[in-house]
């Protein structure tokens, strides 16, 4: 039989068999772990999955391209799908059961609720130009700890303020699961992987690298005591002719997200989002 087939265990389409299998793996004493996503795995997602393999004898990974983070103007219908080939990578990485429920699933009749998350984690970077996108994540992340109530999440550091945003979420909200940030996989010329990437083009993809190495760059003249509003001053200058269209690029405190003033102010986080065509690229590192 197809480890994968809608008849399989290692596969849910709804909440009632999501939580029978976690409850049997529950009797045997094992701790869960939840990797969320979008589907349209790569290296990345792996990683999480490697990640959540260190804190859990079962790792279960939810697929849900959720439409409530996503504005009317955003690219919902046009996200990669890419079931089989995110199952067969599941599976060689080692994960236990895939979760993946279809909207009406996550958003029954009469659906009423969303989850507001303030604060600095929340203000004035990823919000700006998605006002709607953090109530969305955190609604459906925070049904997701509900319906799998795992020991551990996995979140990757590549949405830094996301990961942010969800662990004020979830200590706000008293939820019982660690939340655990894993960091960013790269390509070997610095770019992030992203399953949005295969938006570029072969042009734009070449062009694609220089956000990390304006960070990087940014970072190291940090530390070289440059001050930090002529450190990100340089660093816009090279995104933007490298060709992108900036939206942000800004210094925060690692922690909280809190603005800070100079690197004395740290742990200092780079976080910055640029659109390259109609591709729109996040990135961030430590300095
Ligand atoms: N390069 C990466 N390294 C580590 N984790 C990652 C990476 N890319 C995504 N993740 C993490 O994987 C999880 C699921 O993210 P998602 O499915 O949206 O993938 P994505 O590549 O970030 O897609 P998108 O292009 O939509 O941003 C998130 O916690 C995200 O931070
Ligand atoms: C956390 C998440 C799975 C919520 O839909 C999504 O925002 C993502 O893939 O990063
Ligand atoms: N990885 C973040 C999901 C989003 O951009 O909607």
């Amino acid at each position: 039989m197809n480890e994968f087939s809608a008849a399989s265990p290692a596969l849910a389409r709804d909440v009632a068999t999501l939580r029978a299998r976690i409850a049997s793996w529950r009797g045997q004493g094992e701790r869960i772990a939840l990797v969320p996503t979008m589907g349209a795995l790569h290296a990345g997602h792996v990683s999480l999955v490697r990640e959540a393999r260190k804190h859990a004898g079962r790792t279960v990974m939810s697929i849900f391209v959720n439409p409530t983070q996503f504005a009317p103007s955003e690219d919902l219908s046009a996200y990669p799908r890419t079931f089989e080939a995110d199952a067969a990578l599941f599976r060689e990485a080692g994960g236990d059961l895939l979760f993946a429920p279809q909207p009406a699933v996550m958003y029954g009749e009469g659906f009423a609720t969303r989850i507001e998350v303030g604060g600095p984690a929340a203000a004035g970077l990823e919000d700006r130009f998605r006002p709607t996108h953090f109530s969305g994540v955190a609604t459906v992340v925070a049904k997701l700890l509900n319906q799998c109530r795992p020991d551990v999440a996995i979140f990757g550091e590549k949405d830094y303020q996301q990961l942010k945003v969800v662990t004020r979420m979830a200590r706000d909200l008293d939820v019982e699961t660690a939340i655990i940030g894993a960091p960013t996989i790269r390509d070997p010329d610095g770019l992030a992987l992203s399953s949005r990437n295969v938006y570029l083009s072969p042009q734009e993809r070449r062009q694609a690298p220089a956000l990390h190495g304006a960070l990087d760059q940014c970072a190291a003249d940090l530390r070289a005591g440059e001050k930090l509003d002529v450190a990100l001053d340089r660093a816009s200058a090279r995104v933007a002719a490298a060709g992108f269209v900036i939206d942000y690029i800004e210094a925060r405190h690692a922690e909280s997200l809190a603005r800070v003033g100079a690197l004395a102010d740290g742990p200092v986080r780079l976080l910055a989002a640029a659109r390259l065509g109609k591709t729109r690229l996040i990135d961030n590192i430590a300095v």
